[in-house]
């Protein structure tokens, strides 16, 4: 039985309620930027679920308390990539007392010239705040951050908060918490939905899991990151529901791809393919922002291709563990194997073009 209640306060903020299955539908919500949802007074159908997928959904489409002057704590954010480096800014931006940590220490320096304090490990950086947040590569560096030397669990203690909001699965989820929750602080994970433009517009999409308390007390810092947040529960389903949008997305560029070379191969013009795709029922805007520079074989990097393919063989694995059939997937994930053969990690996903590109001269 579904519960869907919404209301609208005067200042327009929508809060909505949710109690429901995660459903196909649910995972759209999630993923905005790829097709246009909207939130009607109708039940959304659920197909019939798996227990393990029943989730307390809380999802705030907000402009919420984003007064830096209400927030009380310190705040520590470890790992300053494309993603970590907009996010922290947003924080110190917002007033925030912010404590930053990075593995290359000179991409610390930015956000120290803006006021962030600096401390030499993760260890010293969670003992020296009131919550931490880490925004790292892959389940291997968010668990050696976290629990290796030095790590975070290391400067924890009750009364601290743990929030990652790396894209990882389940299982390493479950063991970042495990070993935070051993010092007695508390884990929400928060992997987020957005890219490089969104965090640094204070966009993203916060999928949070783990525990309740630590998810309102964070909720004002997600806020000044953020447009949106879900609660889904118990550790696992933010980084499950995370690796199906990515999943969707990584299947979504490969086909793109797919019909960009197909088209100029048969004498159309892909540019005006990108043009009638904007118009009709498959237009997101992905496909209009990255589509004019493929069409130059340009990819200027906002989420990495390395990041993409680990991102789909997690989903994957995700699959594998429920047996659930992702033959789409997989077919995707090959290319972007290839695409980093090629030494195309570091560029946009969007180069996995390239690997098809690659495909076709083989062939001629
Ligand atoms: N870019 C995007 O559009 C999005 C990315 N994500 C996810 O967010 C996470 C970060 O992505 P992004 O910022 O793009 O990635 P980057 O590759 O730009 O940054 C990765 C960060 O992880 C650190 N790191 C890597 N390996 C280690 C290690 N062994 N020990 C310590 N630190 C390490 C890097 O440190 P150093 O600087 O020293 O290399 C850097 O701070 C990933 O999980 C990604 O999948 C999620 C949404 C969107
Ligand atoms: O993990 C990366 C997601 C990128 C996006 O949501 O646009």
């Amino acid at each position: 039985m579904k519960i869907l209640m919404m209301r609208a306060t005067c200042n327009t903020n929508l809060y909505l309620s949710y109690a429901a299955p995660l459903s196909p539908q649910r995972v759209m919500s999630m993923c905005p930027s790829f097709y246009p949802v909207q939130f009607g007074a109708k039940p959304l159908s659920c197909s019939p679920i798996k227990p393990q997928f029943c989730v307390q959904v809380q999802a705030f489409s907000s402009q919420q308390s984003k007064e830096a002057d209400e927030l009380p704590a310190s705040v520590g954010f470890l790992g300053l990539g494309i993603m970590g480096s907009p996010m922290a800014q947003n924080l110190i931006k917002a007033g925030c007392d912010v404590t930053v940590w990075n593995r290359t220490k000179s991409k610390c320096d930015p956000l120290i010239s803006l006021g962030a304090k600096y401390k030499p490990s993760p260890e010293e950086v969670a003992a020296s705040c009131d919550i931490t947040f880490a925004m790292l590569a892959d389940p291997e560096s968010a668990v050696d951050v976290a629990c290796g030397k030095q790590g975070a669990a290391s400067g924890m203690s009750p009364g601290k908060g743990y929030v990652d909001v790396s894209t990882v699965d389940g299982p390493t989820s479950s063991l970042i918490s495990a070993r935070i929750q051993s010092t007695g602080a508390l884990f929400l994970e928060a992997p987020v939905s957005g890219s490089k433009k969104p965090a640094e517009d204070g966009k993203l999409i916060f999928l949070t899991a783990g525990d309740k308390s630590l998810y309102e007390t964070a909720a004002p810092y997600l806020d000044l990151m953020g447009k949106s947040r879900f609660y889904l529960g118990e550790v696992g389903n933010g980084a499950a529901m995370k690796l199906v949008v990515n999943m969707i997305m990584g299947s979504m560029m490969a086909s793109f791809s797919e019909g960009l070379l197909l088209s100029e191969k048969v004498g159309l013009d892909p540019s005006i393919l990108v043009e009638v795709i904007s118009q009709g029922a498959i237009s997101a805007p992905m496909y209009a922002m990255k589509g004019p520079s493929m069409v130059k074989s340009l990819y200027p990097t906002a989420f990495p291709l390395k990041h993409q393919q680990k991102d789909l063989r997690l989903a994957l694995g995700l699959a594998e563990s429920v047996s659930q059939p992702t033959p789409v997937a997989a077919a995707a994930n090959e290319l972007y194997k290839v695409a980093k053969s090629k030494g195309l990690s570091d560029d946009d996903f969007s180069a996995v073009i390239e690997a098809l590109k690659a495909k076709l001269q083989q062939k001629s």
